[in-house]
């Protein structure tokens, strides 16, 4: 990517001037559910204001979304036109991995390619890192998986892209010698270097909690009032469904919806649209079992890939081979920027078939540990006959 010739600033074509009151008391700030508990059945059947309504949330795609994020392995298998017996799961996967191999068999391919190339490693980290789990404040890595990334970054420039905050997301892993993309990619920390040919590109000097110098680049940092604001207000609307949970990720916010009973999901789209009614500058989208609200900008893990190979000198196709793994639909960003630049390769990590911008697989966690210890396993290979 030619960084030089882009918009320093990411932020897009400003929907509406902002209205100052909307950044102070929110019109929404009252519980969707007006009689608690009760709430999740009548919200089904009748609109709760004005007719057509509900409407809204089924006919604008988000009900679907939300129905088929995470969905059960048999939902996707029934997709796929197959009945449920567990072989013919596995006959689908296996047609499935046709078109998106295994990174683990493909390992010989890739590390033909990585000869004479940097290999840089960027990993998301939920579903990638750690299991998926009910509870977004347990989601660990194993001691297995920790040792396999820390091995990773000490031969690869390694980064972890994620949708939580970048102090959130450092807490869990708790290894120094990464760099950490925290927001899907609109908080960006990573080291001092020469990086001068970037210097327009609006990334501050700062120190990390060790007081080492380092860059930050946060391209949303004027939304942070914005995303606390919101915050609040989704909490505050939503504490009325039980099993809600909304995170505060400084340039974006999340809507938890995978312990809310289906029947009240509507319900909880139902809020998250109403307040995002006020907020033009604000979007949202869909993970897994989760709706993430964030800013407006032309800014996503794609492009901080992008940003953080530009930034680190790696920018040279010839030279590099960066290799991304995920499992979310924010990361489909990210695969894209490499399948159309015709880089490296993506990896998505899933145990269902599923469309994918990616060029290879792995099934599951244990996978992705798997295959990073294969990699530190070559590179030390590779060094010791060097
Ligand atoms: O980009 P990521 O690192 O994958 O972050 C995306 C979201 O991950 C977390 O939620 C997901 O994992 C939780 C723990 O396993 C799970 O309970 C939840 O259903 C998943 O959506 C995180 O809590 C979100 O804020 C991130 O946006």
């Amino acid at each position: 990517m030619d960084l030089k010739s882009k918009n320093a600033s990411p932020v897009l074509a400003d929907p509406g001037p902002i209205n100052k009151s909307r950044l102070g008391i929110h019109s929404s700030m009252m519980p969707c559910s007006q009689s608690g508990a009760s709430f999740s059945s009548s919200i089904l059947t009748a609109p709760r204001k004005k007719p057509g309504k509900l409407d809204d949330v089924r006919s604008n795609g988000w009900l679907d979304a939300m129905h088929s994020s995470s969905p059960p392995r048999k939902k996707i298998v029934k997709d796929f036109v197959v009945e449920h017996a567990s072989d013919d799961i596995d006959i689908v996967y296996n047609s499935w991995m046709l078109k998106y191999p295994s990174a683990l068999n493909s390992f010989d391919h890739i590390i033909n390619r990585a000869k004479d190339k940097k290999i840089v490693i960027f990993l998301d980290y939920d579903g990638t890192l750690s299991p998926i789990v009910d509870d977004p404040d347990r989601a660990f890595m194993s001691a297995d998986m920790h040792s396999a990334v820390k091995g990773v970054a000490e031969y690869f420039p390694t980064t972890i892209i994620s949708g939580r905050s970048r102090d959130k997301v450092h807490e869990l892993v708790g290894i120094e010698e990464l760099y950490y993309a925290g927001s899907h990619g609109m908080d960006i920390m990573f080291p001092v270097q020469d990086t001068a040919s970037i210097d327009h590109m609006g990334y501050v000097r700062s120190t990390d909690k060790q007081g080492k110098e380092v860059n930050l680049f946060q391209p949303a940092s004027e939304f942070i009032p914005m995303i606390d604001k919101v915050f609040k207000t989704l909490v505050e609307v939503t504490k009325a469904i039980t099993g809600t949970k909304v995170e505060n990720h400084k340039f974006c916010t999340s809507v938890h919806y995978r312990n809310v009973d289906e029947k009240s999901w509507l319900a909880v789209a139902q809020c998250v649209h109403d307040v995002l009614k006020d907020y033009p500058r604000l979007r949202l989208t869909h993970g897994r079992k989760v709706l993430e609200v964030r800013p407006v900008i032309d800014w996503d893990k794609g492009r901080a890939v992008e940003f953080l190979l530009e930034s680190l000198g790696l920018s040279n196709n010839d030279d590099v081979l960066p290799i991304y793994i995920g499992d979310d639909r924010t990361d489909e960003d990210a695969f894209k920027v490499l399948r159309e630049g015709n880089r490296g390769y993506g990896i998505l990590v899933s145990s269902v078939p599923k469309e994918s911008k990616a060029f290879l697989s792995l099934r599951d966690t244990s996978e992705v540990r798997d295959f990073l210890k294969a990699l530190v396993k070559w590179k030390e290979h590779v060094d010791k006959k060097n």
